[in-house]
């Protein structure tokens, strides 16, 4: 039987730096790359499909088409009159990268609008996935409306799985961001945060430390992605923990925690097996930071 993962967030135009020196135009953004490893890596009975709202622009169609090539349904995308997709640059210094912005009023910011229609694509989704960007970029009432959507759509039995992708520069303060953030791991199963972004932002002094305090919150499942470090995972009571191979060079760590996301939920939803699911995730996100951009094809 058909199962449908669905994605909700806002997917921009990247502008990705060249070997050239110059910039390639392509269209990502985090809770889109996970969208996009997943339909690489899930089963094909998998229905992915991707959650958010573009214009009626020339660009907003590109994208669209773009999305609906690589196998993603885009039946759930609404297209807003009179307004654009946002935009993104890839800023790399020694393989790191950071991002400059141009969003904020990007169509995606309008994406939980339409309470009944946020509804009814929940309601059809088995599992859905969404970040703290996904909250960062939308009105503050708004951010209830798809917390209580998601919340709805768990009590008649979604999985809920959720990556605090921490990006300061979106939210107007961060103690908004920080209670924000707790309030949607509270009503998600499985949360997937990064150790560097949870240290610096919430104060915690190890992985373990931001394991608990999820688990604190009462999610079930949390893995902490460490960079090049060693992961944790915190799941009934019970720590695991995996070390991924050293990657040399790392050329572009755009997408890393994404592409880990993507990697772990195709394993673990197909074989309830953490260890294994912490590997698969390694693995991809590995291969993503060899090479430049945010999607790379497997
Ligand atoms: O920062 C964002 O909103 C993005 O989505 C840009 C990147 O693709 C993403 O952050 C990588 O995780």
């Amino acid at each position: 039987m058909t199962q449908r993962f669905l994605s909700i967030g806002e997917c921009m135009v990247e502008m990705a730096p060249t070997a050239k020196g110059d910039y390639q135009l392509g269209y990502a953004g985090d809770t889109f790359n996970t969208a996009w490893y997943a339909r690489q890596l899930f089963n094909p009975d998998w229905d992915i499909a991707y959650f958010t709202a573009v214009g009626e622009d020339v660009i907003s169609g590109q994208m669209v088409s773009f999305i609906a090539d690589t196998g993603i349904n885009t039946g759930f995308i609404q297209h807003l009159k009179g307004c654009t997709v946002g935009l993104y640059l890839i800023q790399l210094e020694n393989g790191e990268r950071s991002f400059a912005y141009w969003r904020s009023d990007s169509a995606a910011r309008r994406l939980a609008n339409d309470p009944a229609r946020l509804d009814a694509a929940l309601s059809s989704a088995d599992v859905v996935y969404f970040s703290g960007i996904t909250l960062a970029i939308l009105a503050p009432g708004h951010r209830s409306v798809l917390v209580d959507a998601i919340a709805t759509a768990r009590q008649s039995g979604a999985t809920v799985v959720f990556d605090p992708n921490l990006r300061p520069r979106l939210w107007d303060s961060q103690d908004t961001m920080r209670q924000t953030i707790m309030t949607a791991a509270a009503h998600s199963d499985i949360v997937l945060p990064s150790f560097d972004d949870e240290a610096t932002f919430f104060g915690d002094q190890t992985p373990d430390d931001t394991a608990r305090r999820y688990a604190g919150a009462g999610v079930g499942t949390v893995v902490v992605k460490n960079a090049g470090d060693e992961a944790v995972c915190l799941a009934k009571g019970e720590i695991s923990r995996f070390s991924p191979a050293r990657v040399d060079p790392v050329v572009d760590t755009t997408a890393a925690g994404d592409s880990f996301n993507a990697g772990f939920l195709a394993s673990y939803l197909e074989t309830a097996d953490l260890n294994a699911a912490m590997a698969a995730g390694a693995t991809l996100a590995a291969r993503v930071i060899s090479e430049r951009g945010a999607l790379i094809r497997l």
